[in-house]
């Protein structure tokens, strides 16, 4: 029998061989990694690397093809963790014809004994929406607004969001990015939030998945993987990189002048006169956007814990 007891410190989502398929094309490859619970989790990845296929299927809405996929302790879209989790994709699905009040009382109603009315209204209050507005006559932030008082009144133990800033203002931008972080906080909640605003992860994400091509590139700690790179600047003249960076894995490059400024993962110290620095997370994602090619890396948290599963 499947164990779903909750396990502070466990894990939120672990997959391991994870692939999945539309039609006859992979758009989810053998993709193994752990979340474990209570982080808040960037999900990042260029146009087409899979993330909103990973959040769709983590939310046990399609099926994969090969491999294995749990969440909080059970597999996928099994009926006693569905309510634990909660969804918003890119379109945010609501009722036009629905007014504010009208969904959060949906809300109430579809999550008995876990809705959480005041947190719900709070959010609504917060953009000074009037509770008898149709949502079809909002405006899109607006709607944002509502469907995040829906996520969030489901008070999940595990909220997947799709860039769910896009059409946010800056203000309103800080004031959910203030929600995530208090809800992440208070409550324990695990929180995987897809995004390609880089500088807004910086501080917010305590945990990292990089996807490419449908494979996971970076996976684990913000602080870890961040702390395994430097940023190399120094002057070099000729060809090619440096002799001296041979050793190490030269994650990007890139020529000023006589400039060399690099982002690289060393193997030990980097010999010659160069100066060094911590990337930020800005930094390391925009350096493995640009180089697909090179070798994964998962921290210790990330690996998942009971193997690779066979199809
Ligand atoms: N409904 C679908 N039918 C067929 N192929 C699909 C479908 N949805 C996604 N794909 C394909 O799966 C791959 C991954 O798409 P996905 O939307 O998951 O990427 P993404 O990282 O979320 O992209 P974006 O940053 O543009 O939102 C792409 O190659 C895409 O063309």
């Amino acid at each position: 029998m499947t164990d779903l007891t909750y396990v502070p410190g466990g894990t939120a989502v672990e997959a391991a061989g994870l692939g999945v398929k539309y039609r006859r094309s992979w758009a989810l490859r053998d993709c193994s990694f752990r979340v474990p619970t209570g982080r808040v989790c960037a999900l990042v990845g260029p146009n087409g690397a899979g993330k909103s296929t990973l959040l769709s299927v983590i939310a046990g809405l399609g099926r994969p093809e090969s491999g294995r996929l749990e969440v909080l302790g059970g597999p996928v879209g099994h009926r006693g963790t569905r309510p634990r989790v909660a969804y918003l994709p890119q379109d945010k699905p609501l009722y036009p014809r629905f007014t504010v009040a009208d969904t959060l009382s949906m809300g109430r109603e579809l999550n008995p004994g876990r809705w959480d009315q005041a947190a719900a209204e709070r959010l609504v209050r917060a953009g000074n929406l009037p509770p008898h507005a149709r949502v079809g006559a909002l405006s899109a932030g607006q709607r944002t607004r509502v469907a995040l008082a829906l996520a969030f009144g489901k008070r999940p133990d595990l909220l997947l969001l799709d860039e769910p800033m896009a059409d946010l203002d800056p203000l309103v931008r800080h004031e959910m990015t203030a929600a995530l972080m208090d809800e992440a906080a208070e409550h324990a909640t695990t929180i995987v939030l897809a995004s390609h605003v880089l500088a807004e992860l910086d501080g917010v994400c305590d945990y990292l998945l990089l996807l490419g091509g449908g494979r996971i590139r970076l996976a684990g700690e913000v602080e870890d993987l961040v702390g395994v790179h430097r940023v190399v600047v120094g002057r070099h003249e000729g060809p090619g990189l440096p002799k001296a960076f041979e050793a190490h894995t030269v994650v990007s490059a890139r020529m000023t002048g006589r400039q060399l400024t690099a982002v690289v993962r060393p193997e030990g110290p980097i010999a010659g006169r160069w100066e060094t620095s911590e990337p930020t997370l800005e930094d390391l994602l925009l350096a493995h956007l640009r180089a697909p090619d090179v070798p994964p890396l998962l921290t210790p948290s990330a690996e998942p814990r009971s193997g690779r599963a066979a199809a």
